[in-house]
């Protein structure tokens, strides 16, 4: 693809008179992953959101490269069309598992609903791909009939993101996905999506105040502050070299904890 899969231009999101984000243009390309950092209230979320078709822009556009070859913006989309969407080709890992899963039914089903959604019929093949998904994400097989309010923490974020990828979508959202986590399982979380990222060639579009996980994840990365992006590049460039001032102070406060 010699195109963006995503493309954001001119973004606004107010709140009333208080600005979420603004000003915001940058492009995501097939198989690449690009972090957006900042600290708390720098408007990471509202960004996310707003791309992910989750949350209402104020002005801009945002444009998605669909697999037929079109590339509108997600407002001229129908309503069933942009469902579609989210259900398929597109993924959302959020923070907090239990967002993203229907914690009172097993986490077989949590993965076969998706494959359902696009059409799947077949009990047994369903069934088949729901336990080869489970391996995928180090889930023991006899685990499947469990549900997902039995599981720890580490577990219910492997089973969120199996229910996202079983679909093979090309473009995941993440919401701080090790945010919740003890450090001691965070490691291996982001060892499997960074394994996973690469082997299915997912552009990934990740929100993260965690440095460590933006130079672990992502090619690029979009440093923001106060709503607005203050720099953006490669990941290795910004960490290494930042330019802005605010992202100098970020790093070194990294550096000094
Ligand atoms: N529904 C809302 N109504 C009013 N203001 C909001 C709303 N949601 C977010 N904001 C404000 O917009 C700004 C950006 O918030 P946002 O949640 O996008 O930041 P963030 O960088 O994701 O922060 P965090 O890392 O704490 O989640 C903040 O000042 C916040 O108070």
């Amino acid at each position: 693809m010699t195109s963006p899969i995503l493309s954001v231009r001119d973004l606004e999101r107010r709140y009333g008179d208080f600005i979420g984000c603004t000003d915001i243009s940058f492009d995501v390309w097939p198989g690449e992953v690009v972090a957006i950092v900042g600290e708390s209230g720098s408007g990471k979320t509202t960004l996310l959101n707003c791309i992910s078709g989750r949350l209402d822009r104020s002005s801009g556009s945002i444009r998605y490269n669909m697999r037929d070859g079109r590339f509108p913006d997600l407002a001229d989309l129908s309503e069933a069309e942009r469902r579609f969407l989210m259900r398929t080709d597109w993924g959302f890992v959020h923070q907090n598992p239990a967002d993203g899963l229907r914690m009172r039914v097993s986490a077989g089903a949590n993965v076969g609903e998706r494959l359902m959604a696009i059409g799947d019929r077949h009990y047994g093949e369903i069934r088949h791909t729901a336990t080869e998904w489970l391996g995928r994400v180090e889930i023991a097989g006899d685990r499947i009939d469990d549900k997902p309010v039995a599981f720890s923490g580490g577990m219910r974020q492997r089973l969120q993101i199996a229910r996202n990828l079983v679909t093979r979508p090309r473009l995941i959202f993440m919401d701080e996905p090790t945010g919740g986590l003890d450090v001691s399982v965070q490691a291996r979380v982001l060892d499997l999506l960074r394994g996973l990222v690469s082997d299915l060639g997912l552009a990934v579009v990740i929100v993260t105040h965690d440095l460590a996980v933006a130079r672990l994840l992502s090619q690029r990365m979009i440093v923001m502050k106060s709503g607005r992006i203050v720099e953006t590049g490669l990941t290795d460039r910004v960490l290494d070299d930042p330019h802005h001032p605010y992202t100098q102070l970020l790093v070194a406060s990294i550096l000094e904890s």
